[in-house]
């Protein structure tokens, strides 16, 4: 059967002041998050009056992708929905049933395997279905796109970031380059990817990635560190820090640094408050250079990316990947990429 729609599902995020306190409840729901966590998030979040930038950078992306199908012949309605916060894919999904959409390709805003940044997106498809039928009788058959960490595109796309950033610096090219990623439980990272693989695969393709962008931007060294922590003090992530590997440079002589959010596709508010506040003061109190590069999003290739991860489900059009692992990330209607593929691992109780 062919494609009639595209889907963009992403993570979702507040659009005004009201929206941040139930927003942050629907992502933590289950989760074992502490509320002064709960609290201090919810302040990020207000700095910005109650607005994260990735709903609006999700529409853009939804336009331009639109506008990329339909010259490259294949028009196709792009629809957007999110997982944490409206417009939520349950309601999306029940929409394209309406209009009658039959078959559609999802692209998930993540380019990584694991459980939050890839099997999470599957139940949020099988879950947006089951909504749909509940309230229309049926639901579109709906085909996840595979992860593109190391998809020649999107490794350009992060690369001119960290060029555009290193321009900004009077240490230029020797400014150390450091990669970001949101951070996990180590628990989880354990258990990303398919049983007999040997897990990790969230922090291996995250490595994989790093690697080939140092490559394209001729780095001499770099380094891979998380961001974002969430959960309960009690359970290890992953680590370092940024904020203390910024430290650990500065003891090490580092004057200057270059931060790539390559574990995102949009300078979403985790980047633009975890990064460009946190990081960056916390250099400058250093003494340290900063800059932060743009994320693959903002780069014009990342659109045509999507067009080619289309072209290559739809008409089996050569697999463009940089690195050597095996074509993950696609399932139908919510089925996992392999069976026992990122089990989630168990939530303390709250
Ligand atoms: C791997 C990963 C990605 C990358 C893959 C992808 O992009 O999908 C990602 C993206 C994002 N995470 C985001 C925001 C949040 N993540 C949280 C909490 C958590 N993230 C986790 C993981 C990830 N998160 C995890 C394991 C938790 C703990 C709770 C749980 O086990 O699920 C919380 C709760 C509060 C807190 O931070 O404690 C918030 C607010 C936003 C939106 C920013 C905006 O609004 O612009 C985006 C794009
Ligand atoms: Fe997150």
């Amino acid at each position: 059967m062919p494609y009639d729609a595209v889907l963009v599902l992403s993570f979702g995020g507040p659009e005004g002041p009201d929206e941040v306190r139930p927003f942050l409840e629907n992502v933590t729901r289950g989760r074992g998050v502490p509320p002064e966590r709960l609290d201090a998030v919810e302040e990020h979040y207000q700095h910005f009056g109650g607005v994260s930038p990735i709903n609006e950078l999700n529409r853009r992306l939804v336009a331009d992708l639109s506008r990329a199908l339909r010259e490259s012949g294949r028009d196709l309605p792009v629809y957007f929905g999110n997982r944490n916060w409206h417009p939520l894919a349950e309601d999306t999904v029940e929409g394209m049933a309406r209009d009658g959409v039959r078959r559609a390709l999802v692209f998930a805003t993540s380019a990584y395997g694991g459980y939050s940044a890839c099997r999470q997106y599957h139940e949020d498809i099988a879950r947006a279905r089951e909504a749909a039928i509940a309230r229309t009788g049926s639901a579109p058959d709906l085909v996840k796109l595979r992860h593109f960490y190391d998809h020649p595109l999107f490794v350009a796309s992060v690369a001119d970031g960290v060029r555009a950033a290193r321009e900004t610096l009077d240490a230029g090219h020797d400014a150390r380059l450091v990669f970001t990623a949101h951070s996990i439980p180590e628990s989880a990272d354990r258990t990303a990817g398919p049983p007999g693989e040997g897990g990790h695969r969230y922090s291996r393709q995250m490595s994989e990635a790093a690697a080939l962008v140092a490559v394209a931007v001729d780095a001499p060294d770099h380094d891979l560190v998380w961001q974002s922590r969430s959960g309960p003090p009690q359970i290890p992530w992953l680590e370092p820090d940024i904020v203390d590997h910024l430290d650990d440079l500065h003891d090490r002589g580092v004057g200057a640094v270059v931060v790539s959010p390559v574990g995102f596709v949009s300078d979403h508010l985790e980047v633009v408050w975890d990064l460009d506040n946190e990081a960056a003061e916390h250099a400058g109190k250093l003494g340290m250079g900063f800059a932060r590069a743009a994320s693959a999003g903002s780069d014009p290739r990342f659109v045509e990316m999507v067009v080619e991860l289309i072209a290559e489900q739809v008409d089996g059009a050569p697999v463009r990947a940089l690195g050597a692992a095996p074509r993950a990330g696609v399932g139908c209607n919510g089925e996992l990429c392999h069976a026992g593929c990122c089990e989630p691992t168990k939530r303390p109780p709250r």
